[in-house]
């Protein structure tokens, strides 16, 4: 029952069944529901009334409600609204962002929840009073063109929820998840959308930096402060100054490096490696691994200061065989891709997305891209089959880590390991096991060699053309290990 002078809440939704729901759970905490349909519906009903908070969903009978939402905002500046929308997509979450929605919700998302943030809402809604919220958005364009990250799961949502939040800020983010699951693209994405778009975005791949390099690369360093600094060197830190620096592999940071990298986060200043000026910096910081940090601070490799310092907003990335469903969006996006690219458009049959759905994908969704990407090269027909990934993927190339009881040390344990774990195609097994050695080796020799192929030819001891035609088949990113060194 409603209480007397109980907050009003106009509820814009379309579907009947999940307005009558939305309906009877803010009842019973004491709301009073006007409930429309449509925008024309939801105008008339501010024109004649106010409202403590105004819950709507995005796609209506006679338009878009967030495309809407400007007006309404103009009119009711104090009134929270909180978005619902079953179009889950990071365009969707950005634009609710934008319209500085007080919430945003995905269906099918908790009732209780958005109860919550409704009772939330009213109470801010009744401290802010009526000329409060009147602060206009500058976040950028809500067009949705563009936006990197592919998916719709579930487990997308939320990601796509903290992205958006952290958008107007400049708060540190810290990016988690198995390698391959998009931590650089959501670094990427947050700057691109946030307000420091105009400034640049640096990467560091700090694993792949020689440990005694790393507070020259990250901090630069004056001519003379060590033997071969023959010049003086602007570090990531000052070419990122009023963009955002991208801080990745976090966990395979030397300890040296973390100390300075703590101070730099505390001061807001750095100092150049044989330098004796502060220099200030504004960078934000995004950080991503794909360790478990905490195990590293218990073995007192990772500074546990340094931890709390960029683990200000988690983002959680889950890896691609926990969100199944994204799987054939993702392939249809990668051929999409490839065509761009310059190569031949090809079709996946309906068996042949059903069978990359049941792949592991240990690799994630790099390990997809590589080998849609492979299929597109090397497919025959237009349309890629069952066969045709049989016989150009072949079953999964890394190997499980079940242990195996008694199992050998060295390569051959790991063989024996791989051989249990795998059951290949007739007459595929040879080409699959050189496949499953061979990746890891080229990438560590890429690693090694910074991305120099020459020299990882060399190291290897095979040709150059061998080492590229290799690369191709295989589905390594040299230029991952080239970047940002
Ligand atoms: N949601 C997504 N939509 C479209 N492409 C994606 C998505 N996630 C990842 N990718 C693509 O997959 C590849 C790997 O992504 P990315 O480099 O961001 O992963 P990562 O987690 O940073 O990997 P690593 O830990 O190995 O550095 C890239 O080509 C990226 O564009």
């Amino acid at each position: 029952m409603a209480r007397q002078n109980a907050p009003s809440i106009l509820l814009v939704e379309d579907d009947r069944a999940i307005a009558t729901v939305i309906s009877a759970a803010l009842e019973d905490e004491g709301f009073v529901i006007r409930h429309c349909f449509s925008i024309a519906e939801r105008d008339a009903a501010l024109a004649e009334a106010s409202f403590a908070v105004m819950v709507t969903d995005v796609l209506l009978e006679d338009g878009d409600g967030l495309a809407s939402l400007d007006a309404v905002r103009a009119a009711v500046p104090a009134m929270p609204v909180i978005v619902l929308s079953a179009q889950n997509t990071l365009d969707t979450a950005v634009r609710a962002s934008d319209s500085e929605a007080f919430e945003y919700f995905p269906k099918p998302f908790d009732l209780d929840q958005l109860v919550q943030a409704v009772g939330k809402a009213a109470g801010a809604s009744a401290r802010r009073g009526p000329d409060a919220g009147t602060q206009e958005s500058e976040t950028p364009g809500s067009d949705g063109e563009g936006l990197p990250l592919v998916g719709r799961s579930q487990a997308m949502q939320g990601v796509y929820r903290m992205i958006a939040r952290v958008l107007r800020n400049d708060l540190t983010v810290l990016v988690t998840g198995e390698s391959g699951t998009g931590k650089e693209l959501v670094a990427e994405a947050i700057h691109q959308l946030g307000s420091r778009s105009t400034g640049p975005f640096v990467a560091v791949n700090t694993a792949a930096i020689p440990s005694d390099l790393i507070e020259s690369e990250l901090f630069g360093h004056e001519k003379g402060a060590f033997t071969g600094a023959i010049a003086q060197a602007i570090g990531k830190f000052e070419q990122a100054n009023g963009g955002t620096l991208f801080l990745d592999e976090i966990g395979d940071m030397p300890s040296e490096a973390q100390t300075r990298l703590l101070r730099a986060l505390q001061s807001g200043r750095i100092r150049r490696v044989g330098g004796r000026q502060e220099i200030a910096v504004s960078v934000r910081i995004i950080a991503a691994t794909n360790r478990d940090l905490v195990p590293l601070i218990e073995q007192g490799a990772f500074r546990e200061d340094l931890y709390y310092r960029l683990n200000v907003v988690p983002i959680q990335l889950p890896p691609l065989r926990d969100r199944r469903e994204d799987i054939v969006v993702l392939a249809q996006h990668f051929l999409a891709q490839a065509v761009e690219d310059g190569l031949p458009r090809r079709r996946l049959s309906a068996d042949a997305l059903a069978m990359l759905e049941a792949r592991q994908w240990r690799g994630n969704v790099r390990e997809l891209r590589n080998v849609i990407y492979r299929l597109a090269l090397m497919a025959q027909g237009e349309v890629i089959d069952p066969a045709a990934i049989s016989e150009i993927v072949g079953a999964e190339t890394a190997p499980a880590s079940a242990p195996v009881a008694n199992a050998e040390p060295g390569l051959a344990g790991a063989l024996d390991r791989w051989l249990a774990s795998e059951d290949p195609p007739e007459g595929l097994l040879h080409a699959q096991a050189i496949a499953a050695f061979e990746k890891p080796l080229i990438e560590h020799a890429l690693k090694r060699t910074r991305g120099n192929q020459l020299r990882a030819a060399k190291l290897l001891g095979i040709n150059r053309n061998t080492l590229r035609k290799r690369i191709v088949e295989l589905g390594v990113e040299p230029e991952r290990f080239a970047r940002s060194v």
